[in-house]
């Protein structure tokens, strides 16, 4: 049955999401993974497709950006359409210097600054983690290719104004790069007792703005860490 949100039915999603934010980056991915996607909703412009790669089914829908805006559509994902696993397809800040623009990160846990997950659990400072199958599954993607990273980032409820002495210390705390919302997606997840991870392509960084990606490629340069989105998608 349709949400306030999602104008589907049950069947219309696979068990399994690609969740960028950008719903451009959702239709790219789309096109390119599944020639017999459907659009199956587009409440608000945030399309989502249904397909099949390989002969397993698959979604691709947007979160739009943050976790307020993540935190919708992964609710009523998991709540409603039997969605088992979300995988984040993201761009991201790079925040240590052994992170490079175009890097991948596949985010082992977020930490966070919203107070999202601070209400959660009375008294607790919640730890939002990936689940452990769908890291296996993108690390052995991933094979010897070191510019793929394995790490914790931080999400962030602010894209502009991060306080150099907070990126110097996250750094410190092997952090490698700032987002905005893996950390709720990993606590939805926890919630429903289902699957969430987050491949992020480091499009910009915070340490040396030489190399920051366009708007246009921000869209475009994703197709590493789809690789690995799908197989942790299908594991
Ligand atoms: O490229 P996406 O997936 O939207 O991710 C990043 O880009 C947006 C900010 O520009 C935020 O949503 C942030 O998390
Ligand atoms: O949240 C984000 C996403 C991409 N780049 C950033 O610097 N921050």
């Amino acid at each position: 049955m349709a949400t306030p949100h999602i104008a589907a039915e049950k069947g219309d999603f696979a068990p399994a999401v690609l969740m960028p934010g950008d719903p451009r980056r959702a239709e790219r991915i789309a096109n390119l993974l599944m020639p017999d996607a459907r659009k199956v909703s587009d409440v608000r412009g945030i399309g989502a497709y249904t397909g099949t790669v390989d002969g397993k089914p698959l979604s691709v829908m947007a979160s739009g950006m943050g976790m307020p805006s993540l935190g919708i559509y992964a609710n009523e994902l998991f709540s409603q359409f039997d969605v088992r696993r979300i995988i984040r397809v993201g761009t991201a800040g790079g925040l240590a210097h052994k992170v490079k623009v175009g890097d991948v990160v596949v985010a082992l846990g977020a930490h966070t600054d919203s107070a999202m997950n601070t209400t959660r659990i009375p008294g607790i400072h919640f730890s939002a983690v990936a689940s452990y199958p769908l890291v296996a599954a993108a690390v052995a993607a991933a094979g010897s290719d070191t510019t793929i990273h394995v790490a914790p980032v931080v999400s962030r409820d602010h894209f502009y104004g991060n306080p150099a002495e907070q990126v110097q210390a996250l750094a410190d705390y092997g952090t490698l790069a700032v987002e905005m919302e893996a950390a709720g997606l990993y606590a939805i997840a926890a919630q429903y007792d289902r699957e969430a991870l987050a491949v992020l392509t480091i499009s910009d960084h915070l340490l040396d703005h030489s190399q920051d990606m366009t708007a246009e490629e921000r869209e475009h340069n994703f197709e590493r860490a789809l690789a690995l989105a799908v197989a942790a998608a299908h594991c």
